[in-house]
Order: C-alpha cells, then sequence, then structure tokens
C-alpha cells in the first residue's frame, strides 16, 4: 500500500524531524537526490549537457540550484533562469556559481534537460503570469538530438494544487518528478498527477516523523492478492457468496447483461438476476439464476442495484426492496438518481453497508454540485452526508468512506471511457461484497482490478464494456499467481 500526505502534515513532519538535524541536511539529502535522477535522464552523460533551472523564491528553487550545482561539477552547462533575483535562496545560488553554474535572464532556446523548481508545496493559488508565461514555452524547448527537453519537476510540478490535485491554470507538464520524504495528493490524484509524469520518491528519512494519517492511500497488487477471496477446499457456491443484480430493464437490457459479466468474474459462487431482462440474462449466461423481480429471488449476500433500471414505479420498488434488506447494497446510475432529493435518503440509514458509485453526473445530481477541484475531498463529504462508501468514478477513481478514509486507484484506463464498463464495474464489486469483503476493500479491488483489465483489453486495440469484463481473468489471473 501506498500512501500520500498534505502540505501541512509534511511541514510538521519535516519540522519534527529538523530539529533533530543540522541545519540543511534536508535540503541536502532532496538535492542529492534529485541530482542523481537528473544524471540518470541524461544516461550518465552529463558533461556538456545543457541544463536550465527554473529558480522560484522558495526552498523548491533552493533544492533547484543545489542539484544543478552538483551537475555543473560533473560538467554539466547549468543555466539558472531566477524568477525573483530579488528573492533566491542565497546559499544556493552561491553553490551553484562556486561548481562554475551561471545565471541566465532568459529561457534558452536548447536544453537537454529543464529542471522546475519555480514553486513546491509552497504554492499557494495558480501560478502567477510571470511564472506561467515561462511554463507556456517549455514545451518548445528542444535538446541534443532535436528531442523535446526532458523536463523534471523538482518535488510537484509547478502549477498544480498540491493537496488537492486540481490543475487551476498553467502548469508544468513534466516528464519526471522527483519527490521528498513522501507522497503528496497532486501526484496520485486528479489531473496533476498526470502532470507528474513518472514519480520518484527520494527517501530523506522524514518516514518515521510521518505519524498522521495520510490523506490518501493507494492499493498495490499485493494488496489485491491479500484481500481477493478465493475459495478453499471446503467452500461450496453458497459460502463463496451470492450476488444478486437488479438492473436493466425493457429499455436496457444490455445494462444487465454487462453486470452479470462483472459479477460472474468475480469471487462469489452464484449470480441471481432479478428484473425484465431475465430471459436475455440466462440466454447470454445459462449460470446465471433469474427472475423478474427482486422479490422473487433466492437468497443473495448482497444486491447491485440501479444500472439501467430506470426512473420509474417499477424501479422505485426494486430499489426499495434492496434498502429493506440487511444485506450490502450497490446503487449504480438510475438507483442514485432515484436518491436525488431525499426521497431514499433515509433508507441509507441503514446498519449494512451502502456503496454508490457515481459518476461526475449522478454526483452532482446527488450532491447538489459537481466534484469540482477538490475530488477527494468532495467524495469524502458525500461519504459523510450518505454514510455509503462512494466510488466516485474518473481517471483517477476515489473511494471515500464516512469515516474519511479516502483511497485512489492508481490502475485507471481511458480505455474504460467507454458504455458500460461502469455496469461490468458494478456487478464486479457486488460479488466482492457478497463473498464477504468489507465495503471499502471491495470498492479499492474492484476499481484496481477493472482499470487494469481496461489496460489489458486496449493492448488488442478499440475497448468495449464486453472486452473490459474479458479482461478480468486474465488480469486476476496474474495478481492470485
Ligand atoms: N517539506 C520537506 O520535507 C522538504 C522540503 N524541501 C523543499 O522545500 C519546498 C518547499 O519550500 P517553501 O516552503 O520555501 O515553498 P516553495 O514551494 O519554494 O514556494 C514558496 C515560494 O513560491 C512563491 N509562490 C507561491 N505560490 C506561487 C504561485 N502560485 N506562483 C508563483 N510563485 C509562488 C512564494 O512567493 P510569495 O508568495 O512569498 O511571494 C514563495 O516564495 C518543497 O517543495 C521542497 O522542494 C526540501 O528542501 C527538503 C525537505
Ligand atoms: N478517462 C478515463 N480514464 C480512466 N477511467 C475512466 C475514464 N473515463 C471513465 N473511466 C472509468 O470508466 C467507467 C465508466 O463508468 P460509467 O460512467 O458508469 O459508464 P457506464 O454507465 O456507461 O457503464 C468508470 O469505472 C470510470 O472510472
Amino acid at each position: 500500500m501506498r500512501q500520500a500526505w498534505r502540505v501541512a502534515d509534511v511541514r510538521a513532519a519535516e519540522k519534527s524531524l529538523m530539529a533533530t538535524l543540522p541545519d540543511g541536511t534536508l535540503m541536502q539529502r532532496a538535492a542529492a537526490g534529485l541530482a542523481r535522477r537528473c544524471a540518470l535522464l541524461l544516461d550518465g552523460d552529463v558533461y556538456g549537457a545543457r541544463v536550465v533551472l527554473l529558480v522560484g523564491s522558495g526552498d523548491n528553487g533552493g533544492d533547484t540550484l543545489y542539484a544543478g550545482a552538483a551537475l555543473a561539477r560533473r560538467g554539466a552547462q547549468v543555466r539558472a533562469l531566477l524568477l525573483t533575483p530579488e528573492r533566491v535562496h542565497l546559499a544556493g545560488l552561491a553553490a551553484l556559481r562556486a561548481s562554475g553554474g551561471f545565471t541566465t535572464s532568459h529561457l534558452p532556446d536548447r536544453a537537454d534537460l529543464v529542471l522546475d523548481g519555480i514553486v513546491g508545496i509552497g504554492a499557494s493559488g495558480g501560478l502567477r503570469p510571470p511564472a506561467a508565461a515561462i511554463v507556456r514555452r517549455l514545451g518548445s524547448l528542444r535538446g541534443r538530438t532535436g528531442d523535446r527537453a526532458v523536463i523534471v519537476a523538482v518535488d510537484v510540478p509547478s502549477g498544480v494544487a498540491v493537496d488537492t490535485g486540481d490543475v487551476p491554470g498553467e502548469a508544468v507538464d513534466a516528464d519526471v518528478t522527483v519527490t521528498f520524504g513522501c507522497l503528496k495528493p497532486a501526484h496520485v490524484i486528479g489531473p496533476a498527477a498526470v502532470r507528474c509524469g513518472e514519480v520518484e520518491l527520494i527517501d530523506i528519512g522524514l518516514g518515521p516523523a510521518l505519524v498522521m494519517s495520510p490523506a490518501v492511500q493507494l492499493a498495490e497488487t499485493s494488496d489485491i492478492a491479500e484481500w481477493w477471496p478465493v475459495p478453499g477446499a471446503t467452500s461450496d457456491k453458497y459460502t463463496r457468496g451470492v450476488v444478486g443484480l437488479a438492473t436493466g430493464s425493457a429499455g436496457y437490457p444490455g445494462a444487465a447483461l454487462l453486470g452479470c459479466t462483472g459479477a460472474l468474474a468475480g469471487p462469489s459462487g452464484m449470480v441471481r438476476y432479478a428484473g425484465s431482462a431475465h430471459a436475455e440474462v440466462v440466454r447470454a449466461h445459462p449460470s446465471v439464476v433469474a427472475a423478474p423481480r427482486v422479490a422473487d429471488s433466492g437468497r443473495v449476500q448482497a444486491w447491485v442495484c440501479g444500472s439501467g433500471l430506470g426512473t420509474g414505479a417499477d424501479a422505485r420498488t426494486e430499489l426499495r426492496s434492496v434498502l429493506a434488506t440487511s444485506l450490502p447494497v450497490l446503487l449504480d446510475a438510475d438507483a442514485i438518481t432515484l436518491l436525488v432529493g431525499g426521497k431514499h435518503a433515509e433508507d441509507l440509514r441503514r446498519d449494512a453497508p451502502v456503496v454508490l458509485t457515481p459518476h461526475d453526473g449522478e454526483f452532482k445530481r446527488l450532491a447538489g454540485e459537481s466534484p469540482g477541484a477538490d475530488r477527494a475531498g468532495a467524495a469524502a463529504r458525500l461519504a459523510a452526508w450518505t454514510n455509503a462508501v462512494v466510488l466516485l468514478k474518473g481517471d483517477r477513481t476515489i473511494v471515500a468512506t464516512p469515516a474519511g478514509e479516502i483511497w485512489v486507484n492508481p490502475t485507471g484506463s481511458a480505455a474504460l471511457a467507454t458504455a458500460g464498463s461502469g455496469d461490468v464495474l458494478a456487478g464486479l464489486l457486488g460479488s466482492l461484497l457478497a463473498a464477504g469483503l468489507p465495503a471499502v476493500k471491495a470498492a479499492v479491488a474492484a476499481a484496481f482490478v477493472h482499470g487494469l483489465a481496461g489496460r489489458h483489453a486496449a493492448l488488442d486495440g478499440p475497448v468495449t464494456a464486453p472486452d473490459v469484463a474479458a479482461a478480468i481473468r486474465p488480469v486476476l489471473g496474474r495478481i492470485l499467481q
């Protein structure tokens, strides 16, 4: 499992660690790691390489100047563009000069490597105009072989909102981000994460001082392998859990079929379907036991309700039936729409877990406003308000619990942006709930595997929802081997 911390917590940890160390130690550790990574990016060919430093007025600029000094000592031609020459890290600048580096008053046309040290975790608001103007021109810098210069962001790409992952305006689009001590939310959430490129974490000894809860957590393959329920010698189809799907309608039978496909790829021992697409479902999936309504269905251990269900009186009845059980319930799509206006909000005050899986539109309908710039915060607020685990879909899907625990999914793939892929996710997640996984782990694990399935399916070309479902099995084969 990986974790990311908010700026205030990073600062507190840094302060307590610095109290035990000689002045400047952390910056020296950070700069040494940064310089090492830069040398690797130059293929070890540091001598003669053209390196441009973009240097802001804070310690982020200080890290950058010291790293530039280290590269200059190895023979690189290092030029520092100081954004505010009157406010620069003086010791860092002296180190650069002493090592043979220079300052420059303009952005050169050519550079092999650019270090973005304009602003780090001390950023407030969007980049100011002079910095934004420089950042806009970075894409046109050419290096030794005529390729675009390699851009390394120091700690975070300048211009991103560090605690939320938002990109409010112009921001550096880095190839590599070298960060120090721990990950921050911008490395893993939202459009900022995309701007980071590859993220390298340099250990500066901050770990033991990070005693506060992380802002967000990220599952890794080993977590999924550990959590995923697998049948044992004494398992039978019932003890593995039975998942029920109250989805689809005469107008949208496909949602029922896709949800069942996702559920069948999951760990439960049986899939029951309740709804008007029952004949189509059984034709397509002979192992599914189908009935026309929830009330006619046999026992299950978790319900998935909503995809393609419609919002009429019948849909309302089915939603009420699943919410009246004492079982875990996943509400997706039309079931979320039916909750709007608080008509069923009181039904969410139940002891058994509820998982809501909105995309942005459904989120807006339910919460009354879009997730906005702080997607993790928005998901956490909705989770607290609804007393449900909220899985907010997107490029970096967020999972938030009513208690404020937040996870972000690292495996997303734009290939999943295809109709019906959310139905597959709902089925898979429901299967995990039925197999007994706690709601938050079920949501995190389903998003993780679904994301990998999207990537796997995309290897063969353009992806449709059935391709995503078909890819779940090979992906799981690799995870669980
Ligand atoms: N934490 C750690 O463990 C360690 C941290 N380390 C390093 O320190 C960095 C944090 O340094 P920091 O605190 O000096 O802040 P920093 O990011 O340089 O920014 C402040 C300056 O930027 C300016 N500025 C602000 N907003 C702006 C905007 N929108 N657009 C343009 N400018 C803007 C602001 O100007 P002002 O508002 O004062 O006019 C201020 O002068 C951290 O990211 C890491 O690299 C490592 O050395 C060691 C371990
Ligand atoms: N650009 C994207 N990158 C990664 N994942 C995406 C992207 N767009 C959508 N997804 C994922 O695709 C799925 C789409 O679900 P949803 O919007 O409910 O579609 P549908 O209702 O058609 O099934 C979600 O899991 C979401 O996280």
